[in-house]
């Protein structure tokens, strides 16, 4: 097997092989960062230094300018700070080290001390208002991220969200957040170390020329430690992630509510702990993997650093000898490489650390463009007040990716505004999506929807989602209580008593409220405390009403009775009929033939095509798809059941 870039080659495992049905390679979201990873050397990152602190200040300074300008003015200050307190230093032990009386030569110390001394409180001082502002900044800045994210991710296009790539992004971008708060603590401290490693070169060279390059050999060893570690650290990451992801996905199966009964009833607990314990013990042997090499680089690096330090002190003991180097400079020049060598030492993990959350919020920020470059449109065209129809015109639609054939293909049809219109065909012929369309979620490859003789694909999005209400297959069900469930129907008004009592009249759902245990106000969320879960057809209910509750123009349906009794079944479409003729435009998807006589107009849809169009009775005087389906229905309540043979 070729080993991958850095060594780094995890065994496909089984589990692996198992949930995905191969090798844990296809590329992640987290892949996008490939690129620059390869570029997480000293140069490239010194030359994104300043780029990268500006960001974090563009994100401070949105959070919270006050405390932006503290943390900022904190830290430069207390760079500055530990340049005069090197020079005060280098005073002191001067005046100490001078010819004279003792007493005299103390005297003459005291002004720097008492500099020095002024300059170590200035820089608590400075340091305690930076923990602060840094701490307040923290919090906010994280926040404004995530805001930002969860407001782009909710105002983009269905279709965006159903793309894979798209959800990739979304869900690598959300660790966006959560490194741009980092990276202000990061940030503030290179900005530190930055200034006070100027600082002491400065110092180094105003001593003795010499002296800077002896800093650089000393720290240079570490620095590349840091940096190979962080580079192995982020490649096996890279590699690792799908791989922890599945390990957190068999974990969540063992304890999810929806998985329990299988795993008692199936006993798939064993067999999935099994796979647990091979992906957490593969995940194990590449962190003792990375401990080891941390350990040799750490070896070598302090080896170097140890040789460097002998050079140097035995430089700066040469300097003595020959008389090119006071005693007090050389005091201070040992004082100054040390702060300076801990400064670079700083800067190097820190810089490190800031580069690496930088790649997070890159995705953050590429998730910010591509949603606005996906947001649903705000504005266009209005639509008509009280439309008489809408009509599909040759309309074609397919799915991303490589489907044989698209899901609607060159359909025209009417929907005639104020009856109830059904859409009959086999499983996949293309209902669902096309009530979709209807509701704007998608718009038409090919194709137009004119509502009267607007197009809906430049009509105002947010009036044509006003006009319609829809019970999808797979509604949402909230986990709050039933109030909300029914009202977050149309959640941007406020909830009023009366029409929530109408909608579920309209539903025939007061007795399923009238069941609960604390009525409307029962939560509705078994892993809460108090929750109650209900079963499929009480949700049903459920469902209608909240899309009665929204009083949308168009209310559409898809299969509203797939959970219900009989009894319940025959309820629930007399309350649709009831509302149709009530003025309300009624959408009707259901397999259930008998239902759909009472349909004003039926469209029957075939492989994505329309294939008959016609009042029910209608359709089965001409014999063609909705009357064969209809008499292979009818077939099974009419046929004998044969009676068990004898002996
Ligand atoms: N989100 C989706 N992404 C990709 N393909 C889809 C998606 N939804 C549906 N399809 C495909 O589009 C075709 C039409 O599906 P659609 O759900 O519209 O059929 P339907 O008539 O409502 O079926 P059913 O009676 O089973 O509900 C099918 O081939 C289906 O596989």
């Amino acid at each position: 097997m070729a080993k991958k870039r850095g060594g780094v080659d995890p065994e496909v495992s089984e589990s692996e092989r198992l949930l995905f049905g191969g090798p844990l390679r296809y590329d992640m979201g987290w892949n996008q960062h490939h690129d620059a990873f390869l570029e997480l050397s000293l140069r490239a990152m010194v030359r994104r230094l300043p780029s990268l602190l500006a960001e974090s200040f563009r994100l401070a300074w949105q959070a919270d300018r006050r405390a932006a300008r503290t943390v900022l003015a904190a830290e430069v200050a207390r760079g500055l700070a530990q340049a005069v307190g090197l020079l005060a230093v280098n005073s002191v032990l001067g005046r100490l080290i001078a010819g004279g009386a003792l007493e005299e030569r103390l005297r003459g110390a005291v002004p720097a001390l008492v500099a020095m001394t002024a300059v170590m409180v200035v820089s608590t001082l400075l340091r305690a208002a930076s923990t602060y502002a840094t701490g307040r900044l923290e919090p906010k800045v994280e926040r404004v991220a995530t805001t930002l994210y969860l407001e782009r991710a909710a105002a983009v296009e269905l279709s965006a969200i159903e793309d894979h790539a798209f959800h990739k992004l979304l869900d690598t971008a959300q660790y966006g957040a959560a490194s741009a708060r980092r990276m202000i603590a990061y940030s503030a401290r290179v900005v530190n170390a930055a200034i006070s490693l100027i600082a002491a070169a400065g110092v180094l060279t105003v001593l003795h020329p010499a002296l800077l390059p002896l800093l650089a050999t000393m720290t240079l060893p570490s620095a590349w430690s840091a940096l190979t570690n962080a580079r192995r650290r982020y490649e096996s990451f890279h590699t690792w992630v799908q791989h922890a992801r599945a390990g957190h996905l068999i974990s969540g199966l063992l304890t999810e509510p929806a998985a329990a009964p299988e795993i008692r009833l199936h006993d798939v607990g064993p067999f999935l702990l099994r796979h647990y314990r091979a992906m957490a013990e593969t995940a194990e042997a590449e962190q003792a993997r990375l401990a080891a090499l941390a350990a040799r680089t750490g070896l070598v690096a302090a080896a170097w650093t140890g040789l460097a330090a002998v050079a140097t002190y035995a430089t700066l003991g040469a300097l003595l000898l020959a008389g090119a180097m006071a005693l007090a400079v050389a005091g201070t020049a040992v004082i100054a490489i040390r702060t300076g060598s801990s400064s670079l030492d700083t800067l190097v993990l820190e810089v490190n650390a800031l580069h690496e959350e930088a790649l997070f919020v890159g995705d953050l920020q590429r998730l910010y463009t591509e949603a606005a470059e996906r947001a649903i449109p705000v504005g266009g065209e209005p639509l008509p007040e009280d439309p008489r129809e809408v009509r599909f015109e040759h309309v074609s639609f397919s799915y991303p990716g490589d489907a044989a054939r698209p899901a609607l293909d060159d359909v025209t049809l009417t929907l005639p505004l104020g009856r109830i219109v059904a859409l009959v065909g086999e499983n996949g012929s293309g209902k669902t999506t096309l009530v979709k369309l209807l509701a704007g979620l998608y718009t038409p490859d090919r194709g137009r929807i004119l509502w009267d003789d607007v197009d809906a694909a430049g009509a105002d999005r947010h009036q044509l989602a006003e006009r319609v209400a829809m019970v999808a297959q797979d509604f949402k069900r909230w986990p709050f209580t039933a109030r909300v469930n029914v009202a977050v129907g149309r959640s941007s008004a406020p909830l009023t008593e009366e029409r929530l009592a109408e909608s579920l009249a309209e539903a025939g759902a007061q007795e399923v409220v009238a069941d609960l245990p604390h009525g409307l106000d029962t939560l509705l969320a078994r892993q809460f405390n108090g929750g109650h879960e209900m079963s499929g057809g009480q949700w049903q209910r459920l469902g209608i009403a909240r899309a009665a509750y929204r009083r949308g123009r168009i209310l559409i349906v898809d299969e509203p009775t797939a959970a219900l009794d009989a009894r319940a079944e025959v309820e629930v479409f007399d309350k649709i009929r009831a509302l149709a003729s009530a003025g309300q435009t009624v959408v009707l998807i259901t397999h259930r033939l008998a239902s759909v006589r009472h349909a004003d107009l039926v469209h029957v849809l075939d492989q994505g095509r329309l294939v008959e169009s016609g009042t029910p009775d209608g359709l089965l005087a001409t014999g063609g798809l909705y009357a064969e389906l209809y008499a292979l229905q009818a077939e099974q309540f009419t046929a004998r059941v044969p009676a068990p043979e004898a002996g």
